[in-house]
């Protein structure tokens, strides 16, 4: 289905009514129009298929660890379209030398973190994707985030950081892992 800016708006003004707002005053009137583009723009990955970036396949003579660490995202949580953001961690171990751009696994974490998401889920598309795509030996994809449904609302921890992963073929093995772990986490102040 395409973006209904439109509806957006309807449903915007419906909800300043509801919250006790005067829409039409001059601070709320163009506020349904801005806040739809401003969730086109959030959800943008709705209207993509994020794995076609990884169709970009270079070879190499190598089948080494390849890492991008900290990139950064903003994704918006599900269950109270509030956003969490933090920095994901990407790396693979190629086969047959094949590897796509470094630039390509930063546009796959964008095209998943910018839909109505969970951490956990963000963090195994982009892991399913690489391995779906690439056929690499194996993937790792760490994520840390801070969600403001747990820090603006409701508990009020704002410091607190939520980190997942999600890890397939050779990278699942614990001494394989343990490497790739402290290659990520090394980097960390
Ligand atoms: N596992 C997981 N939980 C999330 C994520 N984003 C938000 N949540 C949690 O979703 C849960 C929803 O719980 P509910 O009890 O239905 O909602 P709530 O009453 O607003 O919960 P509180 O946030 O505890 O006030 C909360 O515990 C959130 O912290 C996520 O990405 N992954
Ligand atoms: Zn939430």
């Amino acid at each position: 289905m395409m973006y209904d800016q439109a509806g957006v708006e309807r449903a915007i003004r419906d909800l300043l009514i509801a919250v006790g707002e005067d829409p039409d005053r001059e601070g709320l009137r163009d506020t349904p129009a801005r806040l739809g583009r401003s969730w086109r723009e959030l959800l943008a990955g709705m209207e993509e298929d994020p794995r076609k970036h990884l169709r970009t396949l270079f070879t190499t003579g190598t089948d080494e660890l390849v890492l991008v660490r900290d990139i950064e995202f903003s994704s918006v949580c599900e269950h109270h379209l509030l956003p969490f953001r933090g920095r994901a961690h990407v790396g693979y171990i190629p086969a047959d030398g094949r590897v796509t751009g470094l630039s390509k696994l930063a546009r796959v974490v964008e095209g998943y973190a910018r839909r109505p998401q969970l951490q956990e889920r963000l963090t195994s598309q982009i892991a399913d994707a690489i391995d779906g795509e690439l056929h690499p030996q194996g993937v790792i994809v760490v994520l840390e985030a801070e969600h403001m449904c747990m820090s603006m609302r409701g508990v009020r921890k704002p410091e607190a950081s939520t980190v997942t992963s999600a890890l397939r073929g050779i990278l699942r093995s614990p001494a394989t892992r343990a490497e790739t772990m402290s290659l990520i986490l090394g980097g960390h102040r």
